[in-house]
């Protein structure tokens, strides 16, 4: 984690458009992959965070399987890195502490989406129950968080960083989780061919 968040300071000082944009993808039943972006919001030596609708099609692949890889591509500085783990969802406390933060409309868009990655009739649908839950809240001190609504922690086991050189000669380490011991962890680290 202190590799990472080094490169993740540098990404962000290089002003990328949305450095914590990542490609998460999840397995979905027989094995099927499906991969999508989502943004990372906080991570620390536990792991990586993220928040969705946990009644989306990722949240429903999750239930069945909780490995998960991620990729964040970070083109302008020739860089990515590559992440691998299984995701456990958040604590309520941990869920609500961040759907707090959240700008008002994105609040009662969680809302209006109840069953994410479902059909819907058309946008109109979409925009009458937003209106909806806009007049529900309306006066309220603050909208809850609908219980559906929530994140995920990525446990790493494997991490790879990827710094793009000439001729294809790239830098690739590989931290692969050895052992944890408390909130102590041992990684190994290796080097691989470009
Ligand atoms: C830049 C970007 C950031 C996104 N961030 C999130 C996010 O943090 N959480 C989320 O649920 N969806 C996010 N989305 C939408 C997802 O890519 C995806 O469409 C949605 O989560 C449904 O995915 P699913 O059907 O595979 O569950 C983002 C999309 C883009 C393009
Ligand atoms: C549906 C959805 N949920 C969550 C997020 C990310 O969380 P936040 O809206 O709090 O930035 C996004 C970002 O694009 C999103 O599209």
């Amino acid at each position: 984690m202190d590799q990472f968040h080094v490169w993740f300071t540098q990404a962000r000082g290089e002003g990328l458009a949305e450095p914590n944009a990542m490609a998460l993808a999840t397995v979905e039943p027989r094995g099927v992959p499906r991969v999508r972006i989502v943004l990372l919001k906080g991570y620390d030596r536990a792991g990586f965070r993220f928040f969705t609708n946990y009644r989306s099609r990722k949240g429903r692949a999750l239930l069945e399987n909780p490995n998960v890889s991620v990729v964040f591509p970070w083109h302008p500085i020739r860089r990515q890195v590559s992440v691998s783990g299984r995701a456990e969802r958040l604590s309520e406390e941990e869920n609500d502490a961040y759907f707090r933060t959240r700008p008002h409309g994105s609040q009662v868009g969680a809302w209006a989406s109840e069953y994410q990655s479902s059909p819907v009739r058309d946008r109109a649908e979409l925009e009458e129950r937003f209106g909806q839950y806009e007049r529900t809240w309306t006066g309220a001190a603050e909208i809850p968080r609908p219980e559906y609504w929530g994140g995920y922690r990525i446990l790493p086991s494997e991490v790879e960083f990827w710094q793009g050189r000439a001729d294809r000669m790239h830098d690739r380490f590989r931290y692969r989780l050895r052992s944890e011991e408390g909130s102590g962890q041992l990684w190994d680290i290796e080097r691989l061919s470009p």
